[in-house]
Formats: structure tokens, sequence, C-alpha cells
């Protein structure tokens, strides 16, 4: 019988996982197993081609309303096969760079398979199906584990068993051409970020979602502002979740039967949630204990219930975003380099964008945060349009909304509106430091007449305790 492979680190999963090894970690044998892509979600299918796909549709969308500023142009063409191989042109070699670097690395062993805990630190990895798998079947073990295995689209069971062709996020950026007319189910981060993509690029979309506004998790107000808006460029269908399987025409037009009737569409996109990859790792087998909705648990060191094992990033996280994998990974380091000295994940403050159109991007509470908690508040939305900048750009529907307490203490932001997710640095950092309104407001400049001068009347604007002006 061969030897079981046995090494100082194990890490399952190359997304952040893969950041871990640096040169601290030379000497030490570390095992990496991926049964994906190299890379993980943000660089093959999340993040990064997503915004470069938005940076095009931004391009073409700005042309199209060059009008109103007294610059009249079209769009001539939009060439989406040539943008899907400038996206993947790049992306691709970036991907396989990486695996090639770990696979030539002295010390590292890269595991093409997919892993499932077998006991306690022990893995069983069964080979990726194609060229680049392992060969045959190993088990491994680790003194240490790292579980850094992310999450998958989750699909309504309405529309998986149907048999009926749809896309999810993995797939629906390497079409070969523009859909004239797209479905999507959903109403949250990747249906606004796609129906923005696919509109600006020449599709016709209809959005279907369950619930009865779009990005119901923004602050209530950045939420129904949104919803407004994209019913004015989109075809937005509220409480419209499927209803029976979806059926495909002999033309191949798809048919969704939703809660608001049917809808016809020449593609369907899926997106409605994404699940962490835990099922698929018989975590019990390893003794991992997981929540309710399927995400491991872990202390504030990362730590799982199960000795020597860390987990990060979506298979763990309640934030199932980019930066805080990144900073998850980074506590794990730290933790595995330095285990008399642990550091803590700070996830107090996480703030978020979504590269739709318009930008929409947040860090804190919301307005029904507070209310509901009974948090002693106010709050003052300020228009793009009421400052130097915002009527330059001819702007009518960005806001800036901040909350505070009374006494001034930031709570949250809430920014819809170009270069929202830019725009929103600044507030991230105060409420991260603990700057306080007026201090934000009053004791540094703002340079005039740039658009952040939108943030410093949001603040002039709060009605906080006169005392605290
Ligand atoms: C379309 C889209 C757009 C996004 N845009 C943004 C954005 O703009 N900003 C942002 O902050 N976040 C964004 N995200 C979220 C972000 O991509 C994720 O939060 C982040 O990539 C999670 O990193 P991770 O390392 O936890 O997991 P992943 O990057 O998913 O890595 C997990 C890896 O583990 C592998 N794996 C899983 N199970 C096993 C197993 N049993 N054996 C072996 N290998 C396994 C997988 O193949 C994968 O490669 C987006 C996500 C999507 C889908
Ligand atoms: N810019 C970014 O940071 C970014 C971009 C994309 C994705 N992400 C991450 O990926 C995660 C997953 O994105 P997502 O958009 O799939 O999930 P989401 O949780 O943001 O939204 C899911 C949407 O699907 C709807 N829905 C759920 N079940 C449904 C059903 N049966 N029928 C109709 N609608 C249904 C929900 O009401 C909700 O609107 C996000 O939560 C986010 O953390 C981040």
């Amino acid at each position: 019988m061969e030897p079981v492979p046995h090494h100082d680190l194990v890490i399952i999963g190359t997304g952040s996982g893969n950041t871990i090894p640096d040169e601290r970690f030379a000497g030490m044998d570390v095992a990496i197993i991926e049964h994906g892509v190299y890379g993980g979600t943000c660089l093959n299918v999340g993040c990064i081609p997503t915004k470069m796909y938005v940076y095009a549709a931004d391009v073409a969308e700005t042309i199209r309303h060059a009008s109103r500023l007294g610059v009249d142009a079209s769009v001539d063409k939009i060439r989406w096969t040539d943008i899907r191989d400038r996206v993947f042109g790049r992306i691709d070699p970036i991907s396989a760079g990486g695996q090639a670097y770990r696979q030539g690395q002295e010390g590292t062993t890269v595991y093409l398979g997919h892993a499932r805990f077998a006991g306690e630190r022990e893995l069983a990895v069964t080979p990726t199906e194609g060229p680049t798998g392992n060969r045959a079947p190993v088990t491994v073990t680790g003194d240490r584990v790292v579980v850094a295995a992310g999450a998958r689209p989750a699909i309504p069971e309405v529309i998986a068993s149907s048999g009926v062709p749809f896309h999810t996020s993995d797939d629906v950026m390497r079409l070969d051409e523009v859909p004239r007319r797209l479905t999507i189910v959903g109403g949250g981060y990747i249906a606004a970020e796609f129906a923005h993509v696919f509109s600006a690029l020449g599709s016709e979309v209809t959005l279907a979602t369950r619930g009865p506004a779009l990005l119901r998790d923004q602050d209530e107000e950045i939420s129904a502002r949104f919803t407004e808006l994209a019913a004015q460029r989109w075809n937005v269908l509220l409480e419209a979740a499927p209803t029976a399987p979806p059926e495909q025409r002999a033309d191949g037009t798809i048919v969704l039967h939703s809660h608001q009737g049917s809808i016809e569409g020449d593609a369907l996109l899926v997106a409605t949630g994404r699940i962490p990859n835990s099922d698929r790792l018989d975590a019990a087998a390893g003794g991992l204990a997981l929540h309710p909705d399927g995400r491991i648990v872990v202390d504030e060191q990362q730590r799982t219930t199960a000795p020597g094992v860390w987990a990060l990033g979506d298979v763990s996280s309640e934030f199932q975003l980019k930066h805080v994998a990144n900073h998850e990974a980074a506590v794990v380091r730290h933790n595995l380099l330095h285990p008399d000295e642990p550091r803590a994940t700070n996830n107090a403050h996480v703030p978020s964008a979504v590269f739709t159109d318009p930008q929409i991007a947040s860090i804190g509470l919301r307005e029904q945060d507070c209310r509901d908690r009974g948090i002693p508040y106010v709050c003052k939305t300020q228009r793009y349009g009421d400052v130097a900048f915002g009527w330059a750009m001819e702007d009518t529907t960005g806001v800036v909304k901040i909350v505070a307490s009374p006494d001034g203490t930031l709570l949250g932001a809430h920014l819809m509106g170009p270069e929202a997710s830019s725009l929103v640095q600044p507030l991230i950092q105060a409420i991260t430091f603990g700057l306080d309104a007026r201090t934000m407001a009053e004791k540094q400049y703002w340079i005039h007449p740039a658009l952040p001068e939108v943030i410093e009347n949001a603040l002039l604007g709060l009605a906080l305790d006169p005392e605290n002006w």
C-alpha cells in the first residue's frame, strides 16, 4: 500500500487560500488542493471579470447619455466576443500562471482533485476529471488544515430539475453572443450587476425576483430608489419567484413561469444566492461543526471546532465578499506563523459595493437597523445634484445618505450614484477609526468643486444635537 502523504499544512481551495503561503512558509511542506479552475471565484468567475464587463457597459451607457451634455454620440456596435476575449485573454493566463507557479514551487504539492474529510486533518482527494487531474485517488494528512473552499450558485429546485438550459455567473460571461432577451432570476448583487452589463451591451433584460424590491439588503431608501430606477431601464418583476418548471419551446425560447406570469427569453440566468461548499466536504468526518445555513463554524481567530483546522472566506463567513476573504486569509496566515500571538478577525465595519448602474456602496448601520433596534439616530440624504460636480455631471439620481447618532457618532453611510464605490472610502475610514460627523465635516479641507463635497454637505445637514455642532 502507498504511504499516505503527510504535509505540514494542507489548504483546500485556491481563491484566498492560495494567498496564504508566502516566503515565510519556505521550509514547510505545503499541500494545496483544488478541484476547479485555479485561482477561485474572484479571479475566474467573480469580481474581476464582472467588473471588466461592467466598465465596458459603463462606457456604452455614458455614450448613450452624452447628448444631455450637448455631446451627440452613439454606440455603433458592441463587439461582445472581443470584449469576452479581452477579459478572459487576461484572466485565463493569470489562473494558469498561478497554478504553474505553485506546481513548480519547492516544498509545495498541488493536488488537482476534490477533497473530503476522511478523519481529523485527513483528506481523501478524488482526481478531477480530465487531463489535469491527479492520476489516482489519494489520501493526505496535515499537521494543520485550512479550509478555503468558497461557495457556489444556489439554484432553485424548480429550475434545477426542469432540464431547461440555464446559466449562472460561472458561465454567462463566456457566451458566444449577447442574448436578445435575457431573463434573470434574482434581485441581489449578481442580478443587478448582470442586468446592467447585458442591458448596456444589447440584451432586453427582465429581472424576476422573489422579494418586494431589488437589493433588499441595502438601506431601505437606497433599495427603493434603485428599484424605481431599474424599472425604468429593465422589465422588473417583483414578488415573481418561479412557480413551475421553466419550459423551452422548439424555437429555443425559454418560458419562465412566475407569480407575476410567464416570461419569455432567449437565455435564463439564475442569480439566487450562493451556498457554502461545506456540504461537499464531509465536514463532520473532520470534526467541523456547521451553522444551520451550511457555513463552517469558526471563532474570532478563524479556528474551526476541529483542532488544527482553520476556515475562511465564503465557506465560513457571513460576508461573501473578496475583501473579507482576503482579510480572513491574512489572519489565518498570521495565526499559522505565530500560534503564540494569535490575531482576531475584525469584521466590525465591512463595506460593500454593487457595481450596477448607478453604483451602490454601503457601510455600517442602515436606517431600518436603527429603527428596528431602537437605536437613536438622525439621517441626511444629500443629492449629487446639490453640489457643483453633480451639476457638471447633470446627475439627477445620485444620493449620499448618512446615518449618525444625535451626538455625531457616524453609524452608517449608503451611497447610490457614479463612483459610489470610490466615493464611500472616506466614510469607511471615518467609521472604522471613529471620526465623528462634525470633525469629519469641519476639520479638514474638501476640494472644491469635487464630488466629495456631497459627503461634506450630507454631514453638515445632519440634525445633530446642537451642542454637538
Ligand atoms: C459574479 C460574482 C461577482 C463578485 N463580485 C465581487 C466584488 O465585486 N467584490 C467582492 O468583494 N466580492 C465579489 N464576489 C464575491 C467573491 O468572489 C467571493 O467572496 C470570494 O471570491 C470568496 O473567496 P474564497 O477564497 O472564500 O472562495 P473561492 O474563491 O470560491 O475559492 C474556493 C476554491 O475552493 C475550491 N474548492 C471548493 N471545494 C473544494 C473541495 N472540496 N476540494 C478542492 N477544491 C475545492 C473551488 O473550486 C474554489 O477554487 C463576487 C462573486 C461572484 C460570484
Ligand atoms: N460587488 C460585489 O461585491 C458582489 C457582486 C456579486 C456577488 N457578490 C457576492 O455574492 C453573493 C451572491 O450574490 P447573489 O446576487 O446570487 O445573491 P444575493 O443574496 O445578493 O441575492 C439573491 C437574490 O435572489 C432572490 N431570490 C432568492 N431565491 C429566489 C427565487 N427562488 N426566485 C426568485 N428570486 C429569488 C433574493 O430575493 C435576492 O434578491 C452576494 O451576496 C455577494 O456577497 C458580491
